[in-house]
């Protein structure tokens, strides 16, 4: 029986075109203008949030802005699951949020199944995203169905998630031993979850931990040539 239920985001409960044309373009407006405050080469500043991140980026990169700009741009170009670029996008994007210029729009059936689930004795939720927990929890702050108007009133969904996981407190999302570990810190075999996520090279890794795990199809998502387990358009096929 399925305990746990593990959700990838981009492409399994939300659209890929809210990421590739909202909250990339978001970040890259808002670039410029937050390296331009800075000297260069940056140096160490603990009472700063923002240059403490830039600072893990390779150091030949720091030494001017410009190169800072170009690295950042090309990892964002070439979405570049780089765990720095996505600690940064956390924190860019918390304006956005929070000023209500973003809201993510998610799949009517995976907003549905994560308040069934939730409010389940038997059953959790958990996130699982190559996006920071910071980001992971900002998106699920400020939600709307993709049905309902960009001005509707946004929805909170963090009350209905029990643990967030990104690849800095689990590990690389293609590694079995990050799904192995996530396992290991909810407390439960891996036979007791269930992983839902869009690309087929995370479902192989979940199913070689042990864990249950369906490709998600969504409109838009790459086409899926090998899969490794079944496929599912909708979280309303599945029976838990
Ligand atoms: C949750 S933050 C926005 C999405 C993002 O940056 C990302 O890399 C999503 O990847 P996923 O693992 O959810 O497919
Ligand atoms: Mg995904």
């Amino acid at each position: 029986m399925v305990s746990n239920v593990i959700l990838d985001i981009e492409g399994t409960i939300c659209p890929i075109s809210f990421v590739k044309d909202v909250l990339f373009p978001y970040f890259l407006r808002q670039l410029p203008a937050l390296l331009d405050q800075y000297p260069y080469p940056l140096l160490e500043d603990p009472s700063d949030p923002i240059k403490t991140i830039l600072r893990k980026f390779p150091q030949d990169k720091t030494a001017t802005r410009d190169s800072l700009y170009t690295y950042i741009k090309t990892l964002v170009d070439n979405d570049v699951k780089d765990s720095v670029l996505k600690e940064l996008q956390g924190l860019i994007w918390a304006k956005g949020y929070h000023e209500g210029t973003i809201k993510a729009p998610l799949y009517e059936d995976a907003i549905r199944a994560m308040y069934t689930w939730s409010t389940r004795k038997d059953k959790k939720v958990y996130i699982y995203s190559s996006g920071s927990v910071q980001a992971q929890k900002l998106l699920l702050q400020y939600v709307r169905s993709i049905n309902e108007p960009e001005t509707a009133p946004g929805k909170d969904l963090n009350e209905l998630v029990s643990g967030y996981f990104d690849t800095t407190n689990a590990g690389p999302k293609i590694q079995a031993t990050s799904y192995s570990k996530i396992a290991e810190k909810i407390n439960s075999s891996p036979a007791k979850c269930l992983f839902l996520s869009d690309n087929p090279k995370e479902v192989a890794a979940a199913l070689e931990a042990g864990m249950h795990s369906y490709i998600v199809v969504r409109p838009g998502n790459a086409p899926v040539e090998s899969a490794p387990a079944a496929k599912i358009s909708t979280f309303d096929q599945l029976e838990l």
